[in-house]
């Protein structure tokens, strides 16, 4: 161990020729403080102090400003020279100059974690140097402070006050652990690296900790760590030891996924574990529906659309399409569990802004009461039919097996869905916990929660740090939505203030002849990626639908690799993309007849409806932009989807 030259408290321990750890001690405390090759760990301590933050109490690294003159001792310019650029700089026009924080008082800094010997080279600094500025201040400082530079409120950051630990202050504890044993130590040392990977911010942690006084909702955009908070929350729940939670999302998938990373999570606390039930929330459903009341037979979407054509067959529904009265099941009838004609004509058509007349709507209904005979005669039962009836039986004092549920990507649930877990949440303050965004909305038409008995209202919570993709990645996909989404019952969501870590090359848009060049040229991009040191395994290629897999296929093909290697690149619909994340990401084949899906659109006859399958489209651009760490490419044949233009891309 050497002690570093002028660095106060900070040595240097040897790991090999090439690495040091930089500790910092301190009486009996000893932090390890960073990593490094050897000159850059000097460099790194040299200019660095740890100190608690005087107004907010949360111990931090700060660094040692750059005073002016310094820069130019350490390169001196000549008089002569010096005196040259001075003449030059008179003589060109004056450069309006833009200082975002100019005008902030050393209060507003101070109370967001702005150390003092940077409240004037904050203000110094001009829009450009931004970016470099964040490097160098504590987290909390540059996000508060990026913040006010786009357009939001510095107050809204403004740190919790504490004179206790310094290391236990919430915005400490982004950056430090404290182990208080030896045996704490090697529990800790021996966890995957995953999970030293999260820190929670304090809003993170906040959400997670909290009683709520009913259902709750974290929501935020792509990359908030809101599938993260859900998992700790899960944790969190599970270390009461009479709970017993159900982990859950609409996919099997992405139920994997979670299963996971619960799994990474809970790795050292295996009873936790044991309390937690990960499961899609239809699976969850079909086994307590068979608990409850024996195996149910599922009704296949071709059954439906069968019985449809027959009711038509038949002469019912007389000037209604085939595609007409399955959407319409779909979305309405089933889904809100519409069992008689008077029912039909009250409920809320949100998203079909068909008025049917009384007419239509008498024609209408003997078609889908022809389907719910047809059903009811074969002894099967919709998914819709299945959560209903479980909806009722919590709601008759039913058994629920579970004390808590946790829900992630709640955006996407289906009114059947919502309705059972409105029954669940009843009566019960802390039953139920939901992560999503509802920009991310791929799946169903908007509808309202609160009417199905689920309010979250007052108990909405938005995330708006972006751990996941860079400034300029996640800039260009918030352009394809409004800054701010109002869900149905009135809840908004505000996507304005969202702030990336970390910064990357801007996203490319490439707009082909044909798919030969789009090819080629996708094909080149991938390989300049993997010649950058990016492994095959962390690039994604995305696509609308199945139908252009093949063309994603040949590109990575023409990349010299393997498109069906299973820890190869991953080729998938850009619905079967949430959720995932990938270093590079390709959104290929965004062509203009592929995105908006015209055979979508075309089944459609209203406006109301067109423009929330067109809103639905442009969500799953957004998703599929959204899964990109550091590098994205969206390509397409020329014109393009009309989408990319809203982009803005270069
Ligand atoms: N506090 C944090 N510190 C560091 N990394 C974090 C933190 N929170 C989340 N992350 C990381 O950010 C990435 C995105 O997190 P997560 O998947 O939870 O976001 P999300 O909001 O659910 O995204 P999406 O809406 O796209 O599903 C993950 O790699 C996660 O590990």
């Amino acid at each position: 161990m050497h002690r570093i030259g002028a660095a106060d408290g900070f040595w240097s321990v040897r790991v090999n020729r090439d690495v040091r750890i930089v500790l910092h001690k301190e009486g009996d405390r000893v932090l390890l403080a960073y990593v490094a090759h050897h000159d850059e760990a000097y460099a790194w301590a040299e200019r660095k102090r740890l100190i608690p933050h005087e107004r907010t109490g949360a111990m931090q690294f700060v660094e040692v400003p750059v005073v002016a003159g310094e820069e130019e001792q350490a390169e001196p310019l000549l008089d002569d020279a010096r005196s040259e650029l001075a003449e030059k700089e008179a003589a060109s026009p004056p450069v309006a100059r833009n200082y975002p924080f100019a005008g902030l008082t050393d209060d507003q800094m101070l109370d967001v974690g702005v150390p003092r010997d940077w409240l004037q080279p904050v203000r110094d600094t001009e829009e450009a140097e931004v970016d470099a500025l964040f490097d160098k201040l504590p987290q909390e400082a540059a996000e508060a402070l990026l913040d006010h530079a786009t357009g939001g409120r510095i107050e809204d950051h403004v740190a919790e006050q504490s004179d206790g630990d310094p290391y236990a202050h919430p915005d400490a504890q982004r950056r430090f652990r404290t182990v208080d044993n030896l045996d704490e130590l090697k529990a800790a040392l021996d966890q995957p690296f995953e999970k030293w990977a999260v820190f929670l911010h304090p809003v993170q942690r906040a959400l997670v900790a909290r009683d709520w006084s009913g259902p709750a909702r974290v929501s935020g955009s792509a990359g908030t760590g809101k599938t993260i908070v859900a998992l700790h929350r899960a944790a969190h729940l599970a270390r009461a030891k009479t709970a017993k939670v159900l982990l859950t999302t609409f996919s099997k998938s992405l139920a994997d996924a979670l299963s996971a990373k619960c799994g990474i999570l809970t790795e050292s606390t295996p009873d936790l574990r044991d309390r937690i039930t990960v499961r899609a929330l239809d699976q969850a459903a079909y086994e307590l529906y068979t608990q409850a009341f024996g195996q149910p037979n599922l009704a296949t979407s071709g059954q439906i659309r069968t019985a449809i054509t027959d009711a038509q067959k038949a002469g019912l529904g007389e000037g209604l399409t085939a595609e007409f009265l399955f959407e319409e099941w779909e979305e309405l009838v089933d889904a809100w569990n519409v069992i008689d004609a008077d029912h039909y004509a009250e409920v809320p058509r949100v998203g079909r802004r068909i008025r049917l007349g009384s007419r239509q709507r008498e024609a209408a209904w003997s078609v889908f009461d022809f389907v719910r005979q047809r059903l009811a005669s074969r002894g099967v039962v919709t998914w819709a039919a299945l959560y209903a009836r479980l909806a009722d039986f919590l709601r008759d004092g039913g058994a629920f097996p579970f004390t808590h549920v946790v829900v992630d990507e709640a955006q996407d649930l289906s009114v059947a869905q919502v309705k059972f877990l409105a029954a669940v949440g009843a009566g019960r303050e802390d039953a139920l916990f939901l992560a999503g965004d509802i920009g991310q909305r791929i799946f169903h038409l908007p509808f309202s929660w609160a009417r199905l008995g689920l309010d979250i209202r007052g108990r909405s919570h938005c995330l708006r740090v972006n751990y996941r993709t860079t400034h300029q990645i996640r800039a260009a996909a918030d352009r394809l939505l409004p800054p701010a989404i109002t869900d149905m019952d009135g809840v908004e969501e505000g996507r304005r203030g969202t702030v990336s870590v970390f910064d990357g090359p801007v996203p490319i848009l490439c707009l082909a002849d044909d798919d030969a060049d789009e090819r080629r040229e996708v094909a080149r991009f991938l390989s300049a990626r993997l010649e950058d040191g990016v492994q095959p395994g962390e690039i994604g290629v995305l696509v609308r639908a199945q139908g252009q897999l093949a063309r994603a296929r040949a590109a990575v093909l023409a990349a010299g690799l393997d498109p069906r290697a299973e820890d190869g690149v991953r080729i998938v619909t850009m619905h079967d993309a949430k959720g995932l994340e990938f270093r590079t990401v390709v959104v290929m084949a965004c062509d203009e007849d592929v995105l908006p899906d015209p055979a979508r659109l075309g089944a459609i006859g209203d406006i109301g409806e067109m423009e929330a399958a067109y809103e639905t489209e442009r969500h799953l651009l957004y998703v599929a932009c959204t899964r990109a760490r550091d590098h994205l490419l969206v390509s397409g044949v020329t014109p393009g989807s009309e989408f990319l233009e809203d982009m803005e891309l270069a």
